[in-house]
């Protein structure tokens, strides 16, 4: 699918933000890794939440949706002996499934998407999981893997959070179903360290104990729990609503977006000061956020570990902004769905963006007065690619054409819906 984004100069009305992607796959885990039965209440719908789905039956929990209502009766720490995983493009349900695989006797985890996520490194949890007496045959650390498991180990286990918090909170699902306790031991600085703290309050709302130093650097988990089959309301999404956010932020526009807790612990929800420090009016009251573009943005700093999905977001604001913008402690971006400096600054610079990368920063040269546009972008297989340069596009004097823009439903299926909803001009062809 191509996505026609058209130079669009105002954007008016009221959007439900999407469920959240985090939160519905750490609940999903949650109900399987109990026994009884759990209730999601608004489960995010994607191509991720969908391969959390398939993948929890495969391994034998049972699911039952209907409306806004997912049923999930658990399989606790005795999955279905399956032989083959199809996880397609979601990173987060691959890592966290590999831990789960080591209850299982023999699973694959097939390579569909060899050009993403067959890109991306897994040899920090592999490391991990063979501490713990999982043997695992993988292709330099990538997929295909292979993981023999049966009797996993607790005990000391060194993990690096160097390139991805996914590993820590994979470790952190499994290691309370162990026969043994286990003390968790993260070595490197942590990325992505906001997002254990999602991790952290589901397994505190499962009912699962887990004593963490305030730093995150280690952890102690006791062995032999169980999770509570229980019920689970999955809260709106930042991440994928910075998007929304950022479109409104370049434009002139009186835009409402719903669901947005003022005290969610997603860190994307800082994408809201991010653009109250560009200059963006907007209050952020009752879970709605309402933004007043008037098209005037400044240029910011920030580290942008702290809301690494919004990152992209917030720099295709900042190509509109006056003066020289800054995110850095941003490296772990190159481990996505693309290389997100790299390959996102490819696409920036082709719509007309003056922008810079370093290893770990993304530094952009506003330009309030427009891009250029009038060319083709290419997606990367990235859902926040995609978002990003469709905002791009909203300010740009001839529009852009994002090639392979299906992969937005990776994350956000009605993505384009939405923001032709409030007025922007798009076709889908
Ligand atoms: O734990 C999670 O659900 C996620 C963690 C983050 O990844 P990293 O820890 O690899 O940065 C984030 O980018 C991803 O979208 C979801
Ligand atoms: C990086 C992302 O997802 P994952 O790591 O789960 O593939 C994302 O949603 O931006």
């Amino acid at each position: 699918m191509k996505a026609i984004v058209h130079p669009t100069n105002e954007l008016k009305g009221e959007i439900q933000a999407l469920s959240s992607k985090n939160y519905t796959t750490r609940y999903m885990l949650a109900a399987a890794l109990a026994q009884g039965e759990s209730t999601l209440l608004y489960p995010a719908h994607s191509e991720d939440s969908d391969a959390m789905r398939r993948c929890l039956r495969d391994l034998g929990a049972e699911l039952h949706e209907e409306g806004h209502r997912l049923q999930i009766r658990g399989f606790g720490r005795n999955p279905a002996p399956v032989q083959q995983l199809n996880v397609s493009n979601a990173g987060a349900v691959l890592r966290f499934l590999m831990s789960v695989a080591a209850f299982c006797p023999d699973v694959t985890f097939v390579n569909t998407y060899p050009d993403s996520l067959g890109k991306r490194p897994h040899d920090d949890l592999i490391d991990a999981l063979q501490q713990m007496n999982v043997k695992i045959e993988h292709n330099n650390g990538k997929l295909p893997i292979r993981i023999f498991g049966g009797a996993p180990k607790g005990g000391h286990i060194r993990v690096s959070g160097e390139v991805s918090s996914q590993y820590l909170s994979s470790l952190l699902f499994m290691t309370p179903l162990l026969e043994e306790d286990s003390e968790i031991e993260v070595t490197g600085d942590l990325k992505s360290k906001v997002v254990v703290g999602q991790t952290l309050e589901v397994l505190e709302q499962a009912g699962i104990q887990v004593e963490a130093a305030a730093d995150l650097s280690r952890f102690r988990v006791a062995g032999r729990q169980s999770y509570r089959a229980q019920q689970y309301a999955v809260q709106g999404d930042y991440p994928g609503s910075a998007a929304i956010l950022a479109a409104a932020a370049v434009t002139r526009s009186d835009v409402k977006l719903h669901r947005l807790s003022e005290t969610s612990k997603q860190g994307e929800r800082a994408a809201v000061d991010v653009l109250r420090a560009m200059g963006v009016p907007l209050t952020h009251e009752q879970q709605i956020v309402h933004v007043q573009g008037n098209t005037r943005l400044k240029a910011v700093e920030f580290d942008g570990d702290a809301f690494t999905d919004a990152v992209l977001a917030m720099v295709a604001a900042a190509v509109f902004a006056e003066g020289t913008s800054r995110f850095y402690n941003v490296e772990n971006l190159r481990y996505k769905e693309c290389d997100r400096i790299t390959d996102y600054l490819r696409e920036l610079k082709k719509a007309g963006a003056d922008v810079e990368e370093r290893q770990d920063e993304i530094i952009v040269h506003g330009k309030p007065e427009g891009v250029e546009g009038g060319v083709e972008i290419d997606a990367h297989y990235d859902h926040r690619v995609i978002m990003a340069l469709s905002v791009v596009g909203l300010r740009s004097r001839k529009g852009l054409v994002i090639r392979d823009a299906h992969h937005v439903a990776k994350s956000y299926p009605q993505y384009f819906e939405h923001l032709s909803s409030i007025g922007a001009r798009i076709e889908l062809e």
